[in-house]
């Protein structure tokens, strides 16, 4: 049995990681040989919208008889978590929509990852929700599925999500911070951060790519 745990995440940790990005997240994994979360694949689709927050896990499967809870999750996130609902990669129905968008936004939730698709692509963009997701599919969800469980662990394209996990996305992607290494990550991370922006200093001021590169001792 799943023993569910739910830490929460100190905000200046949290506000430290709003300082970083994506791509240098995923090169301090690299960097640890950190073999839990990672990297996945939705993509960001509302334009210079970031997510940095601890996961609320969702997990949809196909709609049983009479059920009929699709998106009334919404009514238990906690401000400032994110949506992580798994939908098995289905791109047939949406799990998010602009009236999700709206009360989500309304409740301080900090964004939704979605393994699977969402609609209303118009509406959500004029929001400004950080939506985060596989694609865009005019069809709703709510007749193909139904919720199965919240705060459980989840997996999205191979890795493993808890709801206590730190989930950050941006334009280049989504990388999920396990909760045991979220500190170890932060400091590799800014880190990483400061030798790579020495690297680009130097890049800047005219050295060559491989004296710059020799010179960030990475
Ligand atoms: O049915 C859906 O996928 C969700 C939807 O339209 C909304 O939230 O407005
Ligand atoms: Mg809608």
């Amino acid at each position: 049995m799943e023993v569910i745990r739910i830490n929460t995440i100190n905000t200046d940790i949290i506000k430290a990681y709003k300082k970083l990005d994506s791509c240098t997240l995923s090169d301090a994994f690299d960097k640890l040989e950190i073999n839990q979360g990672g990297y996945i694949l939705p993509k960001q689709r509302v334009k210079n919208t970031t997510i940095c927050g601890q996961a609320f896990t969702v997990r949809y499967l196909p709609k049983q008889e009479n059920e009929s809870n699709f998106g009334t999750f919404l009514d238990d996130i906690p401000e400032d978590r994110v949506a992580v609902v798994d939908n098995d990669g289905r791109v047939d129905g949406s799990v998010w929509g602009d009236t999700m968008a709206l009360f989500a936004q309304k409740k301080g939730v900090a964004g939704a990852v979605l393994n699977g698709v969402y609609r209303d692509v118009g509406p959500i963009d004029k929001l400004g929700f950080p939506v985060f997701a596989k694609g865009a599919c005019s069809r709703s969800g709510k007749n193909l599925v139904s919720v199965d469980a919240t705060n459980v662990p989840i997996q999205i394209d191979g890795v493993r999500i808890d709801p206590d996990d730190l989930v950050f996305g941006d334009e280049s992607g989504v990388m999920v911070i396990p909760y045991d290494h979220i500190e170890s990550v932060l400091n590799e991370a800014k880190r990483l951060k400061t030798t790579d922006d020495s690297f680009i200093n130097n890049l800047e001021s005219g050295m060559s790519y491989q004296d710059a590169k020799q010179n960030k001792n990475h």
